[in-house]
């Protein structure tokens, strides 16, 4: 269980986040929705206590992230695939974790199978492509056999197999009763792997729903979305003339 309480964060004056109030439950998996700019990576850094609330507070299990004993072991995200060191090998990133963690070092080759990346795990991590990067991000998120996993855009960067792969993924960790949050600002690709859906629009909630409910009186998912995020949308492009 993740847990919002009017978390609020500005920056240089403007909210980023005001006063969000959400609980993530187990056992399904929740999307993260809303416009480019709207707070989702400023609330996920909240919740992985790499930003510090100006105002409530972000739980895992009742406990602020700061207070975890072994934080990856208890949460799981991948919030930027490029963080590791290029000149590393992705076997050689996720041993280094394991070992800093108390993770068994049988559990590298475990999550390296799971995201499809033992053939190339000996190979420098600097070489790898954008979607094997994403894998690996995964690979590292899965490590500690975490109860709760966060994802910030997961399917960034993956071809077609690859966001069918995560979809899958994601379904099965939340059938195992994990808690699954998952951000993304295309509500199509959410409507086929969510379950619950958390909107946002300039740091405030907009809705706590279901894909099947957001979508009732619409003619598509999209339009809904739309009509309800469109007084919150900071950029938006004009036609070509
Ligand atoms: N470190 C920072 N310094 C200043 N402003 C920031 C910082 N991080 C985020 N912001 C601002 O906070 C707001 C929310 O940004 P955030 O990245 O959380 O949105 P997002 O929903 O993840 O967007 P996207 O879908 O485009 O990734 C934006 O206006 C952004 O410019």
């Amino acid at each position: 269980m993740i847990e919002l309480r009017e978390l609020t964060k500005s920056y240089g004056g403007r909210a980023a986040v005001d006063g969000l109030s959400v609980r993530v439950r187990p056992g399904v998996v929740t999307g993260f929705l809303g416009p480019n700019g709207s707070g989702k990576s400023t609330t996920m850094r909240m919740i992985l206590g790499l930003d510090a609330p100006d105002h409530g507070e972000a739980l895992v299990g009742g406990v602020r992230y700061a207070d975890l004993n072994w934080p990856l072991r208890t949460v799981g995200a991948l919030l930027d695939a490029g963080a590791f060191h290029p000149g590393r090998s992705g076997h050689a990133h996720l041993a280094a974790l394991a070992a800093s963690n108390d993770i068994p070092r049988s559990r590298v080759e475990q999550v390296l199978r799971v995201v499809g990346l033992s053939d190339a795990a000996k190979r420098r991590a600097g070489t790898y492509s954008l979607g094997m990067r994403q894998r690996l991000g995964v690979a590292v998120a899965l490590l500690g056999d975490p109860e709760v996993l966060l994802l910030d855009e997961p399917v960034n960067g993956l071809d077609p197999e690859g966001i069918r792969w995560i979809r899958g993924l994601l379904r099965a960790l939340a059938a195992e009763g994990r808690t699954v949050f998952v951000s993304s600002h295309l509500i199509t690709e959410m409507a086929l792997t969510a379950d619950r859906l958390v909107v946002i629009g300039q740091g405030r909630l907009l809705a706590e729903t279901t894909v099947a409910e957001l979508a009732a009186g619409h003619d598509t998912l999209e339009d809904a979305f739309f009509r309800l995020t469109s007084q919150t949308t900071d950029y938006r492009g004009t036609e070509v003339s």
